[in-house]
């Protein structure tokens, strides 16, 4: 198994890009067929979700438009439990239905957070996307409409997620060794 270190920590191969692809293709297919007539606003969830949603975007086939917010909520290796926002909103969302997309559902608080701040704005509907998701983490009772991978509760980086900001350019995912 393909290992890496970054900074102090070692990493090993778990999810090749391969899969996350695969994944990427069956959620794009499933919005496809939902979102056809809905003309929603797609929301990337900066820093993580930017490969994630890069990928997903080329291959949806419906009206869309697309806008960014950055959020964090993770220091180190751990969820500070506390989301803050970076760079906000600055589209209408009254009536709209709005995808959020999410490199990683983990406790679930950032994911939470975000759809209940949007849902006060009046938008119609708030749907989430996600690649991956840590069902044994998850602290939120939160609907998950597009799921592409769940995945152990393993410290992970790649595809967008980081250590201390190292790793989010690695096309396949990769778990800390313990
Ligand atoms: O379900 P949670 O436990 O809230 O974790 C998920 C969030 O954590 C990561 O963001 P982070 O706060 O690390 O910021 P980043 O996207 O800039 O890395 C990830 O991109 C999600 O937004
Ligand atoms: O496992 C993870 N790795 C990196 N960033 C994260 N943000 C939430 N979970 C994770």
């Amino acid at each position: 198994m393909k290992r890496i270190k970054l900074l102090d920590k070692e990493f090993a191969l778990t999810i090749p890009g391969s899969d996350i692809k695969k994944a990427t293709w069956q959620m794009a297919e499933k919005m496809n067929q939902d979102l056809k007539d809905k003309n929603p606003l797609m929301v990337c969830i900066l820093n993580g979700s930017f490969m994630f949603s890069a990928d997903l975007l080329k291959l949806v086939e419906f009206p869309c438009q697309i806008s960014f917010v950055k959020l964090a909520s993770y220091e180190d290796m751990g969820s500070t439990g506390t989301v803050k926002e970076l760079i906000g909103f600055n589209e209408e969302l009254k009536g709209r239905t709005v995808v959020l997309l999410e490199d990683i559902v983990d406790t679930g608080i950032t994911v939470e957070s975000c759809v209940n701040q949007i849902k006060k704005t009046g938008a119609k509907e708030v749907l989430v996307a996600t690649m991956l998701f840590k069902p044994a983490a998850c602290q939120r009772r939160i609907n998950l409409d597009y799921v592409g991978l769940e995945i152990p509760n393993d410290f992970i980086v790649g595809y967008g997620l980081d250590y201390n900001g190292y790793g989010r350019n690695l096309p396949d995912i990769y778990s800390l060794v313990k």
